[in-house]
C-alpha cells in the first residue's frame, strides 16, 4: 500500500483507521461520526467541489474542482432574498399562501398588509415591508381587492432587496454583484415597464425618493428576473435569489438537478458523474418543452441563445422530441430543420426530403397541443384514443405526446377506487410499458429531472408488484418468475429513494419518497418470508 492510500484511510482527527468519508467532497476521512462533526468547523471551508471561472460568452460559471460522483450534493444554500413573483394576486407575506378575500385574511396589526393569520406578522420574511410601512410610509397599507394579479405585490420582492442595503450589507453586496442585463432589458421594454410599474411606484408608495434612484431599483428588478428561482413550496410558488447558485450556467441537458428543502434552501445535486474541470450546469427552462420553445424562453427571459448539446442536435439524441410527422402519403418520416439555431425556417423530412416551413410545422404542433391539452385528467380511455389519433401528426416521443404519456402512466390505477387491483391486464401492461419507455427516454433527454424519474420508477414498481400479485393468484404460477418480479419491484423502489431523497415533504414527490420507504420495508419482509435473498438485505 502506497503512502497516499495510508493517508487517505486515516481519520483526520485522531489518525486511527477511517471508516467513512465526507459525503460532499469525499476527500476527508473519519473514524467516526463524532470526529467528523468535531472536524466540520475546519473542514467546511475546504469542502467545496466547485470553482468560479469567467469567460466572455458565459460571464461567471462554475466548474468541478474535483471528480464529482452522480448523486453527490454540490451546493445547498439559503436564499439572499425571497418574495412573491412579479405578477400575483394578494398572498400572505409571511408564508406565501394565496389570500382570496378580506374575510379569509387578517391585516398585520403593525402595517396593515393582509396575512393568512396573526402569527405570520412575526415571520422575519415580512419585516422589510412592515418596518418601512411604519418608518417611511408612515401609514398602514390597505388592500381591498383580492383579484389576480394585484399590482402592489410586484413591489414586495424589490423592497426586500432594498432593505438589505440598510440591514444586511454583506447580502446586499452579494445580491448587487449578480447579473442584471440592464442593457438588453432596455431594448425589449422590460426596463421601461419596471421603471414605471415598480421603481416609480415603489418610490412614491414607500416614500423612498431620497434613498433609492429609479435606476437602482430597476437594476434590482433585472437581478431578480435573471437570477430568480421559482420555489414551488407554496401555491402560488414564490421567488428566491441565491448567491452561488446564481452563477450556475444553463444547459438543456444539464449535469445537475435542482430541488428545494422544506426550509427553502436550494439543493444542487450531480445527475451524472462530473469529471474535474467540467462545467457544472442546471436547466433554467423546462426540459420537457420542444427546442424552439426552450430557446425562445431563454432568449426572452435570460437574454442568450442556447447552444448546448441538445439544442445543436435537431434530433435531440435521436428522440425526435421536437419533430413533426411528414405529411407525404405513406412516408411516416419525421420532419425537422437542419439546425434549430441557424437554419430553422425550413424543415425537411429525414426520410423523403419533403420540405415545409417552420410556420407549417408550428401549425401541426398547435393542433396536437389543442388535442392533448383539452383532455380530462383521469379519463384513461380518452387519453389512449387521443394519443393514437395524433400518431400521424407527430412522432412517439414528440414533447407533448411525452407529457400526455407521463400523465397517463400515473393516471392508470389512480382513477380507480381499488387502485391497480381493479385495472385489467392490458391496461396494467400499458402502464408498465409507458413507464419503461419514458424512463429510457429520460436517460438521454431529461436525466436531471429527479422528480419525474423518481415518480416513473415508483409507478413502474407498482405495476410490476401488481403483476407479481396476479401471478400468485394464477394456478400456473412459477416461483422463479414471481421471485424475479418481486426483486425487480424492490430494485425500482431503491431507484425511487435515490431520485427523491432530497424532495421536500410538502411536495407530492416527498410523500412518494415516504411511501417508497414503507413499500420497500414491506417487500423486504416478504423476501424474508419467502426465503428470497435480496441484494440489499
Ligand atoms: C443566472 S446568470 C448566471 C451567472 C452569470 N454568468 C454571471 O456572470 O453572473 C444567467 C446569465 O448567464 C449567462 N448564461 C448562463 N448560461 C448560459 C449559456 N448556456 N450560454 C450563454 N450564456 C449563458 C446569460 O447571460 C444569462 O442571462
Amino acid at each position: 500500500m502506497g503512502s497516499k492510500e495510508i493517508h487517505e484511510s486515516l481519520c483526520l482527527v485522531c489518525t486511527q483507521p477511517a471508516s467513512s468519508r465526507c459525503s460532499s467532497c469525499r476527500a476527508a476521512s473519519y473514524c467516526s461520526k463524532e470526529h467528523q462533526k468535531q472536524h466540520w468547523k475546519t473542514h467546511k471551508n475546504q469542502c467545496i467541489p466547485y470553482q468560479v471561472k469567467e469567460d466572455k460568452k458565459l460571464g461567471r460559471f462554475l466548474v468541478a474542482s474535483r471528480d464529482i460522483q452522480r448523486g453527490d450534493v454540490i451546493l445547498k444554500e439559503h436564499p439572499l432574498l425571497s418574495g412573491p413573483p412579479h405578477s400575483t394576486g394578494p398572498v400572505c407575506l409571511g408564508c406565501n399562501v394565496l389570500l382570496t378575500s378580506v374575510e379569509t385574511s387578517v391585516p398585520c396589526p403593525r402595517c396593515g398588509w393582509p396575512l393568512c393569520s396573526l402569527p405570520c406578522a412575526d415571520n422575519p420574511l415580512h419585516k422589510p415591508e412592515c418596518e418601512w410601512a411604519i418608518e417611511k410610509k408612515k401609514d398602514k397599507v390597505r388592500i381591498s381587492q383580492f383579484a389576480t394579479p394585484h399590482p402592489t405585490y410586484a413591489l414586495i420582492t424589490p423592497i426586500r432587496a432594498l432593505f438589505l442595503k440598510e440591514q444586511d450589507p454583506t447580502s446586499w453586496e452579494r445580491l448587487s454583484g449578480l447579473e442584471s442585463h440592464c442593457e438588453q432589458r432596455k431594448l425589449d421594454k422590460k426596463y421601461e415597464q419596471d421603471r414605471f410599474a415598480v421603481a416609480s411606484a415603489l418610490r412614491r408608495f414607500y416614500k423612498l425618493e431620497n434613498e433609492f434612484s429609479e435606476e437602482e431599483i430597476v437594476r434590482i428588478c433585472g437581478i431578480i428576473q435573471i437570477n430568480g428561482h421559482e420555489v414551488p413550496l407554496s401555491e402560488p410558488a414564490y421567488i428566491s435569489v441565491y448567491w452561488v447558485c446564481s452563477l450556475l450556467e444553463h444547459s438543456c441537458l444539464p449535469n445537475c438537478s435542482k430541488t428545494f428543502t422544506d426550509s427553502g434552501q436550494v439543493l444542487i445535486r450531480a445527475a451524472v458523474d462530473i469529471p474535474k474541470g467540467s462545467h457544472i450546469s442546471i436547466s433554467y427552462t423546462d426540459p420537457l418543452w420542444s427546442t424552439p420553445a426552450r430557446r425562445q424562453h431563454l432568449i426572452l427571459t435570460k437574454y442568450f441563445s442556447c447552444c448546448c448539446l441538445r439544442c445543436v442536435d435537431p434530433t435531440e439524441n435521436g428522440s425526435y422530441f421536437s419533430g413533426v410527422r411528414c405529411p407525404a402519403k405513406k412516408c411516416g418520416g419525421i420532419v425537422l430543420p437542419k439546425c434549430f439555431i441557424k437554419d430553422y425556417e425550413t424543415y425537411a423530412c429525414l426520410k423523403c426530403g419533403q420540405k415545409m416551413t417552420a410556420k407549417q410545422a408550428a401549425g401541426i404542433c398547435s393542433k396536437v397541443a389543442q388535442e392533448l391539452l383539452s383532455l380530462k385528467k383521469g379519463d384513461v380511455a380518452s387519453y389512449t384514443t387521443a394519443l393514437h389519433r395524433v400518431k400521424n401528426l407527430v412522432g412517439e416521443n414528440y414533447c407533448q405526446v411525452v407529457e400526455a404519456k407521463l400523465t397517463l402512466a400515473q393516471m392508470i390505477g389512480q382513477s380507480t377506487a381499488k387502485g391497480l387491483a381493479e385495472v385489467d391486464d392490458d391496461t396494467l401492461s400499458m402502464k408498465e410499458n409507458l413507464c419503461r419507455q419514458l424512463i429510457s427516454l429520460s436517460d438521454g433527454l431529461f436525466r436531471a429531472e429527479n422528480r419525474i424519474r423518481g415518480v416513473l420508477f415508483f409507478e413502474l414498481h407498482a405495476a410490476v408488484a401488481e403483476h407479481a400479485r396476479r401471478l400468485v393468484n394464477k394456478k400456473s404460477s412459477n416461483a422463479f418468475v414471481l421471485q424475479a418480479q418481486l426483486l425487480e419491484s424492490g430494485g425500482y423502489l431503491e431507484r425511487v429513494l435515490f431520485f427523491l431523497k432530497y424532495e421536500p415533504k410538502v411536495l407530492p414527490e416527498g410523500i412518494i419518497y415516504d411511501q417508497a420507504v414503507e413499500n420497500l420495508k414491506d417487500l423486504q419482509k416478504l423476501y424474508q418470508t419467502m426465503g428470497i435473498t435480496s441484494p440489499t438485505t
